[in-house]
């Protein structure tokens, strides 16, 4: 429930109030003008593409009643404004957010990394509610509580969006919260003023190149979650097998955080054997030098490192260790990871994906060689107005790690498809096929299948359309998949 608050209850100590009352009541918080309802603060900030303080005046009109803005930007506000200043507005304001939509969920634990993050989160959630805690997850699937879920736009919601989100679900009887904090999410200071119990990072790979400058500016971004975000002193868990690991934890620990590694052969939570056995997995693990081992009911390397990180996630938000690693044994993956959808008449077996950036590509296909007898095909795309560099290295891991390669459109949002086809195809090579229409690639996939093989179609996971020249037109991989196999494939 949310109620107005005197501004001076909601702002932080690096906020100057310029001019106007600080006892003025706020009625709720915008970040878009277009939000702005009477009484509100309205926070004019820097974006990718415009500048907030172009809607100050749209603002007033529509009853701003106070303006945030950074230090330095040039505003003139009218007379009974009520002014304020910060060196990080960005920040201030969802400090503010925080305050204002308050409480949180109790227990919160959050992950970052280039690959994982929704998994994790699935799987700290679904720990959570086996050891009988009220619990939900947010992230690239919405917000996750059971069964159900609420899909939302963004991986990490606005602050306002996030908190007012976050104090609905305390509010509900939410005790126990996972959160996937993407790099756009920590940078634009989305997730500031959420406390968190431990924070966990995955791995860091080519991704977003298009938005952050260098890959010291991506992994400085996911650097926020463990400094400012983890309050220190508080629980961290690195996965080490990664080039950014060793790094990571490092800073970490300097921050002060209690950091528990995990890793191939390594670490505190250090994996030491793997057995599939059908698309299950036995895994021998160490954990603080004590042998487990964990039936996990899902298929694919990665999965068994996603695995250890929410066990991680969960014992550093108070969990009691037993409990965890038995929990792993319930285990389901989250939707469109590495998800088996059917066969095809002749013994094929055909996988949706959400690998839509180099590394996820090369890890998606080694998680399914074991379960091919012949050939591997591969159906995959790259997204519009998204990093361009990607797309011939995802060709490149393609062709790398699949015996047959069908280059198709995944989202091709704004841009000319073919063009962003021919950029992955330069990366595939020659041997690879060039597919534009999705439904037909994947028809195609399919009937290159003999007894044995496998079909990854990558990409999309969980998405259920295609947008292309601005349009989205629904499209679901599983539903084509099995309507192709309905129909005989
Ligand atoms: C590049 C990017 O991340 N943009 C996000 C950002 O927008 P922005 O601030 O840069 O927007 P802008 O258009 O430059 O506008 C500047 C300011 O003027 C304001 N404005 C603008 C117009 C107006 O009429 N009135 C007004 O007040 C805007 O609200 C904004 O504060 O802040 C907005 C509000 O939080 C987000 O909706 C928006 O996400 C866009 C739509 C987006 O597509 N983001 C993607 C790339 C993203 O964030 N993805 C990550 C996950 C990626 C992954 O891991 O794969 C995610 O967390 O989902
Ligand atoms: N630990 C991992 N290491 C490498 N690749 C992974 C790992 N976990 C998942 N992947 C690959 O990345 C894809 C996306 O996984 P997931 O949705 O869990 O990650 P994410 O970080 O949330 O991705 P996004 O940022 O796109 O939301 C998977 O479908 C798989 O191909
Ligand atoms: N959060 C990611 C999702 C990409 C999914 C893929 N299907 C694509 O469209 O590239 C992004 O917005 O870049
Ligand atoms: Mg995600």
């Amino acid at each position: 429930m949310t109620v107005a608050h005197s501004l001076s209850d909601l702002i932080d100590p690096t906020v100057r109030l310029v001019s106007g009352n600080p006892d003025q009541s706020i009625k709720g918080l915008a970040l878009d003008s277009r939000k702005v309802q009477p009484g509100f603060v309205f926070a004019a900030l820097g974006g990718a593409v415009r500048h907030g303080k172009d809607f100050v005046d749209q603002a007033i009109i529509d009853g701003a009643t106070t303006i945030l803005l950074d230090d330095g930007v040039d505003v003139a506000l009218p007379d009974g404004v009520i002014e304020l200043r910060a060196p990080d507005a960005r920040r201030s304001f969802a400090l503010m957010a925080a305050r204002f939509f308050a409480p949180q969920p109790k227990v919160m634990v959050a992950v970052t990394g280039t690959s994982g993050k929704t998994s994790v989160a699935a799987f700290v959630r679904q720990i959570f509610q086996a050891l009988g805690h009220e619990a939900a997850a947010m992230g690239t699937l919405g917000i996750t509580r059971g069964d159900g879920a609420e899909a939302g736009a963004l991986t990490t919601p606005d602050s306002v969006s996030l908190h007012q989100a976050l104090t609905a679900l305390a509010d509900d009887g939410v005790t126990h919260m996972a959160m996937e904090a993407s790099s756009h999410g920590l940078e634009q200071r989305r997730l500031d003023g959420v406390v968190l119990k431990a924070a966990a990072f995955t791995n860091l790979g080519r991704d977003h190149l298009d938005y952050h400058p260098t890959m010291e500016d991506y992994f400085q971004a996911k650097l926020r979650l463990f400094d400012p975000l983890l309050p220190e002193g508080a629980g961290a868990v690195v996965w080490m097998d990664g080039s950014y690991g060793e790094r990571m934890a490092d800073l970490a620990r300097q921050r002060g955080h209690q950091v528990l590694l995990a890793g191939m052969g390594q670490g505190d939570i250090a994996v030491e054997t793997v057995k599939p056995s059908g698309y299950a997995q036995t895994v021998g693990c160490t954990y603080l030098g004590e042998n487990r081992t964990v039936e996990l009911p899902l298929p694919g390397l990665f999965q068994v490192a996603n695995a250890m990180v929410a066990a991680g996630l969960a014992i550093q938000a108070g969990c009691d260790a037993d409990a965890v690693f038995d929990a792993l044994a319930g285990l389901k993956g989250a939707r469109g990871r590495l998800e088996y959808i059917g066969t095809t008449k002749r013994g094929g077996k055909a996988f949706v994906d959400y690998a839509h950036k180099p590394g996820a590509v090369e890890e998606a296909l080694k998680a399914l060689r074991p379960f091919s007898n012949g050939k591997v095909v591969i159906v995959v795309g790259a997204g519009g107005d998204r990093d361009k560099g990607k797309r011939p290295m995802m060709g490149e891991a393609a062709s790398r790690y699949g015996d047959a390669v069908i280059i198709t459109d995944d989202n091709p949002r704004t841009e000319d498809p073919a063009t962003i086809r021919q950029a992955v195809m330069a990366g595939a090579g020659d041997d690879a096929m060039e597919i534009g229409d999705r439904h037909d690639a994947i028809a195609a996939g399919l009937a290159m299948l003999e007894e044995g093989d496998i079909l990854l179609v990558a990409g999309k996971g969980h998405e259920t359309g295609q947008e292309i020249h601005g349009v989205k037109h629904p499209f679901s991989d599983h539903d084509v998949i099995r309507e192709l196999l309905d129909e005989g494939a």
